[in-house]
């Protein structure tokens, strides 16, 4: 056992594509996604100490601090007792993977804390757990659980908005009209440049995007400003949303569109980000 605090970073989870090929008989999705990670997220810090979360940070208020929060799951799942505290920097039921990222950061650290094996089955915590679990770039399939890491991508530029209304994945998914989508090539083309990344993102999809603008129309404004923004290449929803992206050509016209996005809408939560 550590005596030392341990930090350990939860990242947003981006699905750069987000194919939905079929449903089990259980009623889980059958999915095919290309999944990165931000340079933005939550943060986890466990201490050696009696069982106890406190949650701080902007994007705190509304966390369930109760047995039902994902850090605490996590922690009963490896079976290791801690002192957690949470910082949230990300808006919950978003579609960035906070709870999941938050789990998978959980675990690392008690892994780190008390020298516990990480649990094989993380996926019962949440189908994004796995792929958070690794936290690097990764085709996600399955429900989710399985997960196959990627050769390094190229960087990209991104900016992130939310308008502020949480959306519940259960409600999207119930939604989706066709269920049996093609998946991404079997074999996925090698990225040499962000520019043939994202002309070949251009290609693919999210098929939880009509659904989700069902449920919460405003995410279609979302996608339309973020269009409407100089050097913006694509615009797509990430997950079940509300969160959606736009892809930029470098770290200033990402910085430049966040800040005319926060001039325009001072009620979403828009962060410039890099994707890798
Ligand atoms: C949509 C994604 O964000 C894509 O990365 C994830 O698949 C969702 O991951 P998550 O929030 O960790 O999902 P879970 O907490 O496991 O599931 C929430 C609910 O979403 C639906 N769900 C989730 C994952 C999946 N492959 N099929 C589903 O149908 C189920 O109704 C489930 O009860
Ligand atoms: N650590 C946590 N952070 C945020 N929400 C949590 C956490 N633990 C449990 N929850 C609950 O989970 C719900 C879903 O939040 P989460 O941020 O995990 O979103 P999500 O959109 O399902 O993520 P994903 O991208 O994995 O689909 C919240 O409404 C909240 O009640």
């Amino acid at each position: 056992m550590q005596s030392r605090p341990i930090t350990e970073p939860a990242p947003a989870k981006v699905n750069l594509t987000l194919h939905v090929t079929g449903r089990r008989a259980d009623g889980y999705h059958l999915l095919d996604s290309l999944v990165v990670f931000a340079d933005i997220g939550d943060r986890v810090t466990v201490r050696p100490g009696v069982s106890h979360l406190r949650i701080t940070g902007p994007m705190s208020a509304g966390v369930p601090e109760g047995p039902e929060n994902l850090v605490l799951r996590a922690a009963a799942l490896i079976g290791a007792e801690a002192d957690i505290t949470l910082d949230k920097h990300l808006p919950a039921a978003a579609g960035i993977g906070g709870g999941s990222s938050d789990a998978a950061a959980c675990l690392r650290a008690l892994a780190r804390l008390t020298g516990a094996r990480l649990p094989d089955d993380v996926a019962s915590l949440g189908a994004d757990v796995p792929v958070c679990l690794l936290a690097r770039a990764a085709r996600m399939r399955g429900i989710g659980e399985e997960v196959t890491p990627l050769a390094r991508l190229p960087v990209l530029h991104a900016v992130l908005v939310n308008p502020r209304i949480a959306v519940s994945t259960p409600a999207i998914f119930k939604r989706l009209v066709r269920r049996d989508n093609p998946p991404m090539p079997a074999r996925l083309p090698g990225w040499h440049t962000a520019e043939n990344l994202i002309h070949w993102l251009a290609t693919q999809r999210n098929d939880l995007e009509e659904p989700a603008i069902a449920e919460a129309p405003v995410i279609a404004n979302v996608l339309q400003e973020l269009l409407a923004t100089a050097g913006c290449a694509i615009a797509r929803m990430s997950g079940s949303g509300a969160t959606c992206f736009g892809l930029y050509p470098d770290a200033q016209a990402a910085q430049q569109t966040a800040d005319a996005l926060r001039r325009d809408h001072p009620d979403w939560w828009v962060m410039p980000t890099r994707l890798s």
